[in-house]
């Protein structure tokens, strides 16, 4: 059952009162519901749900009934609505485990934002944060509109409140363990389970051999699936000295075998009924997965295909089997890195890009070894965000909007054409010999869009535990030429990206040289628009602070109570709200 939005109705319950009241405060839970649903969607591309309260609210009997409605609705988070003065701690959501906001009327007849601030004076008081929302201008008690600013708040809330409640329950899937010594593959248990309520798995690589060669696969899929590959999936350039590429056979292999693994990866995910009719009943449950991410070096890039065809097709809108939701799987199995990727598709519901953050370009480099000084977009330099060989195809920013526009979208909005033109901007290259012996196939395009993106990073800090870094800029085009002299310098197998964050002159984002110094590790993961506030309302619900953003100050929205850590300095205040609360799950 996908996660749901309570809305509580709370009242004066004086009689004369409540008469008078009980229309506009039930008026107000569902002008609130209808905006929630006919604005948001689930992950899986149906509107999200709403529930309102069998009655308002006036006390603790009422908060109880609703209380228990809730519980058996799968009720992750509540939105209080009220145009009155109603009494705080009676009435107020002491579920420990919702995602808290009130919603009080600006309106002066029956003071609601008195109920609001009494109540979020008691959330403060009791530790329970709470989101607090009110319109800037007063409206007419009559008025059963939702102002603008109130409309964004709301939707701000319930949209992150809905990723949160779709990652609650799920699992990581962990195929394999380190790659590399890379420090985000190492899973950290407690993170997982207290920060996200997600349950970490591991399941050995060798599992994806197992099912290879006992056939435990949906033949007539595979079938399917690899005639749509060598179809659409083109050939790319062999980068490898003549002596050590593969043979023309030797890869006809490969591109069975990468096709057969992007199935069976999936399968031990998400499962496939089809492994039960065929035998495999335990197979076939899947491991309940949101996100999961393959180690691949070394133990097996050294003698097997790379992961890069399955991390790629996985990762992207769509597959042979049409357009379908994005399924994450982090490169190395940075566990942390397919975190970002998690936030990032959980609120935009479009695919997630993979990214090693590789180089930071200054202008005066650039101009040094191209003879171009840079412009535009590029004026300031720019970080090269390139994977080691896999990326969603939505990366290459060939979908159009509906102005016709580049860009990432929802996958479930994602056309015949948008995919046609993702996999028309990709070639599959042979993987370098020198790094994968094992051969296999890299995916290579280029974002050829100046496209609004946001590039994020989780980290775990010893001594504060996780953080969060947000970059708000654009993908940047070069000219052609300076494409090429940059792009040959690092290996030009794999997917490119100029990224220029959008400085602010202040702190990290004074330069690019800056924001790329001060990233917490060499992965990061990019998403479709500027997602900032969104992912900083998230991190505040999971109690994750923000180490690093380009977020105006105005759009940053918390819970209320974090204000009693510090109103002057945001980011300090917000370090020690989230110690104070402590990970949302025990
Ligand atoms: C091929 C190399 O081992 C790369 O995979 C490596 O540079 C990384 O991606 C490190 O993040
Ligand atoms: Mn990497």
């Amino acid at each position: 059952m996908n996660a749901k939005i309570g809305i509580r109705p709370i009242i004066d319950g004086r009689k004369a009162e409540r008469e008078n009241l009980e229309e506009k405060v039930m008026s107000m839970a569902v002008a609130a519901k209808e905006l929630i649903e006919g604005n948001l969607k689930y992950l899986d591309g149906t509107p999200v749900q709403c529930v309102i309260a069998d009655t308002t609210i006036s006390g603790s009997a009422q908060a109880r009934d609703c209380a228990e409605k809730f519980s058996k609705e799968n009720v992750t988070a509540t939105l209080s609505v009220t145009s009155c003065w109603c009494y705080g701690s009676e009435t107020m959501d002491t579920d420990p485990n919702t995602i808290k906001a009130i919603w009080g009327f600006n309106g002066t007849e029956n003071p609601g934002a008195v109920y609001l601030a009494a109540a979020m004076a008691a959330h403060a008081q009791k530790g329970y944060p709470a989101f607090s929302i009110y319109g800037k201008d007063v409206q007419d008690k009559s008025d059963t509109s939702i102002p603008e600013d109130v409309q964004e708040k709301i939707l701000q809330f319930a949209r992150c409140a809905v990723a949160v409640g779709t990652m609650k329950g799920k699992s990581y899937v962990n195929v394999g363990s380190v790659s590399m010594g890379i420090q985000g593959s190492y899973c950290d248990d407690q993170f997982f389970q207290k920060y996200l309520g997600i349950r970490p798995e591991f399941v050995d690589m060798t599992e994806v051999l197992r099912r290879m060669k006992n056939e435990i696969y949906d033949e007539e899929e595979y079938k399917r699936a690899y005639e749509w590959t060598r179809k659409n999936c083109k050939d790319g350039f062999d980068n490898n000295k003549p002596e050590i590429q593969h043979t023309a056979e030797q890869k006809e292999e490969e591109w069975k075998f990468v096709v057969k693994m992007t199935m069976i990866i999936r399968d031990i995910m998400l499962g496939n009924p089809r492994l039960k009719e065929l035998g495999y009943y335990e197979e076939s449950l899947g491991r309940n997965a949101i996100a999961g991410g393959f180690q691949g070096q070394r133990m097996w890039s050294d003698w097997q295909p790379v992961g890069d065809f399955a991390e790629a097709i996985l990762n992207s809108s769509f597959d042979w089997n049409g357009v379908r939701k994005p399924t994450i799987l982090a490169t190395e199995n940075d566990t942390l890195n397919a975190t970002s990727m998690l936030f990032g598709q959980l609120l935009t519901n479009s695919a997630s890009v993979f990214a090693d953050v590789r180089t930071y370009w200054s202008p005066e480099a650039v101009e040094r070894v191209s003879g171009w000084k840079p412009e535009g977009l590029a004026e300031n330099g720019f970080i090269h965000l390139i994977n080691s060989g896999a990326a969603a195809l939505d990366g290459s920013a060939r979908s159009k909007d509906s102005e016709g526009k580049p860009c990432m979208k929802p996958w479930y909005e994602m056309k015949e054409e948008d995919v046609t033109a993702c996999l028309e901007a990709t070639q599959w290259c042979p993987a370098s010999a020198g790094y994968f012996q094992g051969g296999g196939f890299s995916s290579q395009f280029y974002t050829k869009a100046e496209m609004p993106v946001t590039l994020m990073r989780v980290n775990l800090v010893h001594g504060v535990g996780p953080t969060l870094q947000i970059a708000e800029g654009y993908t940047v085009v070069l000219p052609e030429e300076v494409h090429d002299i940059l792009n040959q310098r690092t290996d030009p197998t794999w997917p490119t990206t100029w990224f220029a964050p959008r400085l602010t002159g202040e702190g990290a984002f004074s330069d690019v040289y800056s924001v790329m110094a001060n990233w917490g590790a060499n992965h990061g993961s990019f998403s479709y628009g500027h997602i900032g506030k969104e992912l900083i309302t998230l991190a505040s619900m999971l109690r994750i602070p923000v180490s690093l953003h380009n977020v105006e100050r105005k759009d940053i929205f918390r819970p209320h109570c974090f204000a009693g850590f510090g109103t002057a300095d945001l980011e300090s205040a917000d370090y020690r709200a989230c110690q104070a609360y402590g990970p949302l799950y025990r």
